[in-house]
């Protein structure tokens, strides 16, 4: 039965599909302040988006994505821990059944109600693909959300939610600036690790930013209103759609900040 996040299928049964979800270099993880070293080596990310890019949004079954076009080098992060040039791909996000749980990264072991991700492809393999199967091929940058006021700039995303509701609707989603989802600080927590989802392929630089976005309590509750069932099946709530932490193998968490 193909992979989710239900007591059959969910993260402890992957590893039947997917050998590697007990790799080297697995995700998320714990991350422990505490145990950070500072680099000061580590540049500022540098993203850059260009809202004419996004394309659509799609109830993928496990998530929602917006995608973007990456045919040319329009919506791009460089810099930061990463070399060369990664083009935007796509963003989603994961979240919990209530606002005590949801995110997949943790901090010192607090769990965020959600965390956003930005995915992005490094240029010198051609395409996503080519990318995610190798060691350096994808970046994501990795955004909590923590309840406090409304946020305008994701309410844009739930307003298609109506549309997207189950399993393989998509709603065309253009003029996105992803960068108004990003924090004030693009101070970062960055390692090696890989995909949270199957195929979970350890190709992922990741850039965890220290500070969070705002998310109302009734927003998260829009969240919960998607749907992992496609029309004309038992309706299953989208919610707890994360993978919990996995173990460090004796990995290094690098900060940008002291
Ligand atoms: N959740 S994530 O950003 O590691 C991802 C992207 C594609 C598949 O899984
Ligand atoms: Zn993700």
């Amino acid at each position: 039965s193909s992979w989710g996040y239900g007591p059959s299928n969910g993260p402890e049964k992957w590893a039947s599909g997917f050998p590697v979800a007990n790799g080297p270099r697995q995700s998320p993880i714990d991350i422990v302040p505490a145990d950070a070293a500072f680099d000061a080596g580590l540049k500022p990310l540098r993203l850059k988006y260009d809202p004419s890019d996004s394309l659509d949004i799609l109830n993928n079954g496990h998530s929602f994505q917006v995608t973007f076009a990456d045919d040319r080098d329009s919506s791009t992060l460089t810099e930061g821990p990463i070399t060369g040039i990664y083009r935007l791909k796509q963003f989603h996000f994961h979240w919990g059944a209530s606002d005590d749980k949801g995110s997949e990264h943790t901090v010192a072991g607090r769990m965020f109600p959600a965390e956003l991700h930005l995915v992005h492809w490094n240029t010198k393999y051609g395409s996503f693909g080519e990318a995610a199967s190798q060691a350096d091929g994808l970046a994501v940058v990795g955004v909590f959300l923590q309840i406090g006021s409304k946020n305008e700039s994701l309410q844009k995303v739930l307003d298609t939610f109506d549309k997207i509701k189950a399993k393989g609707k998509q709603t065309t989603f253009g003029g996105f600036d992803p960068a108004a989802l990003l924090p004030g600080s693009l101070d970062y927590w960055t390692y090696l690790g890989s995909l949270t989802t199957p195929p979970l392929l350890e190709s992922v630089t990741w850039i965890v930013c220290k500070e969070p976005i705002s998310v109302s309590s009734e927003q998260m509750a829009r969240f919960r209103s998607l749907l992992f069932s496609a029309e004309g099946e038992p309706e299953c709530c989208m919610v707890d759609n994360y993978r919990p932490p996995q173990p460090l193998k004796g990995r290094s968490v690098r900060a940008s900040f002291q």
